[in-house]
């Protein structure tokens, strides 16, 4: 049997479409005799623009939508930040694919400043994100963390009209979206460990659609795939959602795996680290054993006090 058109469900935002657009260049490039178009659609995280996310909760806000095309059969798979999703699928989807990571920093984005060591007491950081949120203050304390809604261009403009002195931004964005000369800091893992699946783009399919799933096995990447695992058995045993200060890094040399996690206090008094090494075959089991190792340590309270 043959796929007429492969359709991808994809949000409208630039980046979104980027990534979209990235997937089906990719499965072009493997298969040139597949039709492939997009779908685009709004969800209700791109509604809600002006709520805080952390305050609107609900897990997958942005991602809901592009799963009901896919269990209609409006689209054949939806595309997304790896970041964005939730850690389980509706019944009959899943994460069929994980593509190549790019860049997995965060960025430092300012029209005055170079890097955020320079930033003056009581400067205005924008970012809604309480991982950032949490290692700003724990490493200068002196600034001020203020809410930052929007796609990136959104953000951007903020930073421009004055209401900021810097922003945070995946750097991924930010290259993404050929605005990479607004990076003024790739902001080191020491001082600002990425979240779950950051740089990393991901494809939801039907589960058992082995037509589909066939035509998107170029795509996967097998070493992001041992990391994107670990972070997200992390996340999902510490029941993290986008909207918590939880981050992690994965690193895969040869065959060993290392991962960093963190959980943080909002105010950033109050963060704490864990290690983690073995081999990529355990990556799931490492990422739980990070977890309790950070469960032990006192994340639950943490947790239970922002939820
Ligand atoms: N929360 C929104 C979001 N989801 C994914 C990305 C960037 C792409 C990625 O991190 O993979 C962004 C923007 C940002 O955090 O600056």
């Amino acid at each position: 049997m043959q796929v007429q058109t492969l359709k991808i469900a994809t949000r409208k935002s630039p980046l979104a479409l980027w990534q979209a657009n990235y997937v089906k260049a990719q499965l072009m490039l493997h298969h040139p005799q597949l039709a492939v178009e997009l779908v685009p659609m709004v969800t209700q995280g791109d509604v809600l623009l002006d709520s805080p996310l952390s305050k609107i909760g609900g897990k997958g806000l942005f991602v809901k939508q592009l799963e009901l095309a896919l269990l209609n059969h409006e689209a054949d798979i939806a595309v997304h930040s790896i970041k964005d999703i939730p850690a389980e699928f509706p019944q009959g989807l899943a994460l069929t694919t994980i593509c190549k990571r790019d860049d997995v920093r965060d960025a430092f984005v300012s029209n005055r400043y170079t890097d955020l060591a320079q930033l003056p007491a009581n400067a205005v950081v924008g970012t809604s994100s309480l991982r950032r949120q949490c290692q700003l203050k724990a490493h200068y304390p002196h600034l001020v963390v203020k809410d930052l809604r929007g796609n990136v261009g959104s953000r951007l403009a903020k930073l421009d009209n004055g209401e900021y002195d810097a922003i945070i931004l995946a750097a991924v964005g930010l290259k993404r979206l050929e605005l990479q000369e607004r990076i003024k800091q790739a902001i080191p893992i020491e001082i600002m460990l990425p979240a779950v699946g950051q740089g990393a783009v991901g494809i939801e399919s039907r589960e058992n659609d082995h037509i589909i799933n066939q035509l998107l096995k170029p795509l996967d990447d097998q070493h992001t795939r041992y990391c994107i695992t670990a972070e997200r058995a992390m996340n999902h045993h510490l029941q993290g959602g986008c909207q918590v200060p939880i981050a992690c890094y994965s690193k895969l040399e040869n065959t060993r795996l290392n991962l960093q996690g963190l959980v943080g206090s909002l105010d950033g008094k109050t963060i704490i680290t864990a290690n983690v090494t073995g081999d990529q075959q355990q990556a799931s089991e490492l990422g739980i054993k990070l977890a309790q190792q950070l469960l032990e340590q006192g994340a639950e309270k943490i947790l239970n006090q922002i939820r």
